[in-house]
């Protein structure tokens, strides 16, 4: 589903790579958190499968697809595939909450009465039924980012990638996104979420991937948010330490924000199925049918944590690096190719359903 071959990301001007010779397997399925202290490369790899940055080195495949084949003007048509939340939400703040999950398919030219069915069903799946002449700035900062999650999944893409989905939620409404998201990953939906809420790591017991200047150094089935004994890698404040050398400091372990007795206690906000959910049931069966047509691989072992000393190989800073592209909110989200107008994408690129 998700593929990385010796990927290494490297920004132009920067010292040492974002991410750096990562190879990792995400299955159809999967809910993989992505852990690691900030500037450890979480969202670099979040952007790279989205293929908002290309790799310097190394193979992306996604869906099957080479990231590498796919031409500027198909990108939109590729993430399609892929829903987004992000922890500052992004809603649109002049349009109603309905009009905001209505957007991400009036640009992929849906029709009005696709539309008018979609948008209500997926307003009702994530708890918002009711709420759907609101403003963004007549929700809760947890209505937002349902809004946001509603927006991610209206088109049921078969990936769903969470950048901090719940960073600026307070503890509580954090554990019920959370339980939003294990339902759209049970319906069948691969979640790929970076985070750095140990309550909710540790209580989801889910995947978690962890990455540490840019390398991966912890892949376990189920595991918790709790890092062995690895060093975090900091840039020298040249204030109070003046040589610019990089410092290696042991890991800071802060209280969680999302204690596990929240976690537990945490009533799911959204409204519960009922046997003839329609999202749910198309959902499930999108997911048979994708499913079915791609024999799942075996799991990939664990890497062996990797305790001890970091080595940074400093790789060639590129010269070639594209300036970035002036582009519209859709084209943003993906949504619509660059230059593009509503309804031109009679090109599909990828499994289509
Ligand atoms: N556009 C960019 N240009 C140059 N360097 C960048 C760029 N984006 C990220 N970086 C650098 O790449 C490294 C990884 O950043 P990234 O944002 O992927 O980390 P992160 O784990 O998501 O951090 P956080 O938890 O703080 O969000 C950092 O050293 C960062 O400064």
């Amino acid at each position: 589903m998700i593929r990385f071959d010796t990927v290494t990301k490297q920004y132009s001007g920067t010292q040492r790579p974002a991410l750096n010779a990562i190879t990792i397997e995400v299955l159809r399925g999967e809910f993989v958190f992505l852990v690691g202290a900030s500037g450890s490369g979480k969202s670099s790899f979040l952007r790279l499968i989205l293929k908002e940055e290309k790799p310097t080195k190394g193979q992306i495949h996604v869906l099957g697809q080479d990231l590498g084949s796919i031409s500027s003007r198909k990108i939109p048509y590729f993430r399609r595939n892929l829903g987004v939340v992000f922890q500052d939400f992004r809603l649109l703040p002049n349009k109603t909450v309905y009009d905001n999950v209505a957007f991400s398919l009036q640009v992929i030219g849906k029709s009005r009465g696709f539309i008018q069915e979609a948008v209500p069903d997926t307003l009702k799946l994530v708890g918002l039924d009711g709420k759907a002449k609101r403003y963004p700035n007549e929700l809760s900062g947890g209505e937002q980012q349902r809004v946001a999650i509603a927006r991610a999944i209206v088109n049921k893409p078969q990936v769903l990638l969470a950048d901090e989905p719940t960073g600026n939620l307070d503890p509580t409404t954090s554990a019920g996104i959370m339980t939003l998201l294990e339902r759209i990953n049970a319906s069948g939906t691969t979640v790929v979420m970076a985070t750095h809420e140990a309550g909710i790591v540790d209580q989801m017991k889910r995947r978690v991937i962890e990455l540490s200047a840019g390398t991966i150094v912890r892949d376990e089935r189920q595991g918790g948010y709790a890092t062995q004994a690895i060093p975090t890698v900091r840039e020298a404040r040249p204030d109070t330490e003046p040589t610019p050398e990089l410092v290696v400091e042991q890991p800071t372990v802060s209280a969680p924000k999302v204690p596990i007795a929240v976690m537990e206690q945490a009533q799911p906000l959204y409204v519960e199925p009922e046997a003839t959910d329609d999202v749910t049931d198309a959902a499930a069966a999108v997911t048979a049918a994708a499913t079915a047509a791609v024999p799942i691989v075996p799991a990939p072992q664990p890497a062996t944590p990797t305790t001890g000393a970091i080595t940074r190989p400093v790789l060639p800073v590129p010269t070639d690096q594209p300036e970035p592209e002036q582009l519209s909110l859709a084209e943003r989200l993906g949504l619509r190719a660059p230059g593009g107008k509503p309804g031109d994408d009679d090109q599909e690129v990828g499994p289509t359903r």
